[in-house]
């Protein structure tokens, strides 16, 4: 049986504007697992970082509900939603001051006292995220000297470190390389699978995500679907959502065709 670590149910999400709300997309409903990666897939302005801001309660949700074992994230404070889920925003790069090692550790925020002094499972904590994330080589770098291809690890490390059920990542691999693409989404497959932590991430990166992904989350023209790349129902809506004249969907060998 899978073991669901989120539920969302009946979403409506979007923005407050002037005195009305705008809806981005609705009747959204989904469940996530226990230990697995899921790419949100959609156009442009289709609503990925609408949806994950909403997951991550930085965003309320128009109407409908999103619950961490059977608690609506709404009611819970931002400490202990801390604890449930770390969220890997593409705007939120630290303060360029700090070290690489700094950095990471500033994921055990959550747990320690006020002085942020960090106990021996802490430190061992933050080793262990920056041995998957190939960072220790980094660690007293300054965050101003690193690569975005580094910087993004790093800041993988930091939601380890925050030692969640959940990670989210918003466009994690834009500005990088193929081989750096490559690299973030093998990494976050390999923690999936190590630490059974269930990744979200929006990304850009269709084939990848097809190869990658147990899941596929598609959002398009204020439409929802979720399931595996081989359902048939998901294949049709990747059609829809992507094909053109210049790319077209392959069901054969599950990738787009350029
Ligand atoms: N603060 C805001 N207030 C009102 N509308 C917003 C706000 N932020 C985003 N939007 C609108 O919501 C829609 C969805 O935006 P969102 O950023 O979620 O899309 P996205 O799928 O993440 O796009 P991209 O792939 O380009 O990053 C867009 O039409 C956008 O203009």
């Amino acid at each position: 049986m899978k073991n669901v670590v989120l539920k969302a149910t009946a979403l409506n999400i979007g923005y407050p504007v002037s005195k009305k709300t705008i809806s981005i997309c609705n009747q959204i409903d989904f469940e996530l697992y226990k230990g697995e990666l899921l790419c949100l897939l959609g156009r442009n302005g289709s609503g990925k970082s609408t949806l994950l801001k909403t997951i991550a309660n930085m965003l309320s949700p128009i109407e409908g509900s999103i619950e961490i074992n059977e608690k609506n994230i709404d009611n819970l404070p931002p400490k202990e939603l801390a604890k449930f889920i770390a969220v890997v925003l593409t705007e939120s790069i630290p303060e360029s001051s700090l070290t690489v090692y700094e950095t990471i550790a500033l994921g055990r925020q959550p747990y320690t006292n006020w002085l942020g002094k960090l106990s021996d499972q802490d430190i061992s904590i933050v080793h262990n995220a920056m041995n998957l994330t190939d960072t220790t080589e980094l660690s007293n770098k300054l965050i101003h000297q690193l690569s975005d291809g580094q910087l993004q690890r790093v800041m993988i490390a930091r939601a380890l470190t925050q030692d969640t059920p959940i990670i989210l990542l918003d466009e994690p691999t834009s500005h990088l390389d193929i081989h750096h693409k490559i690299n973030i989404f093998k990494i976050l497959a390999k923690i999936c699978k190590e630490t059974e932590k269930t990744v979200l991430i929006s990304t850009h990166e269709i084939n990848l995500a097809l190869k990658t992904s147990d899941r596929l989350l598609l959002i398009d023209q204020k439409k929802f679907n979720v399931g595996k790349s081989t359902d048939i129902a998901i294949q049709e809506n990747l059609m829809t959502i992507f094909n053109s004249d210049d790319i077209r969907y392959d069901s054969h060998s599950n990738q787009f065709i350029f």
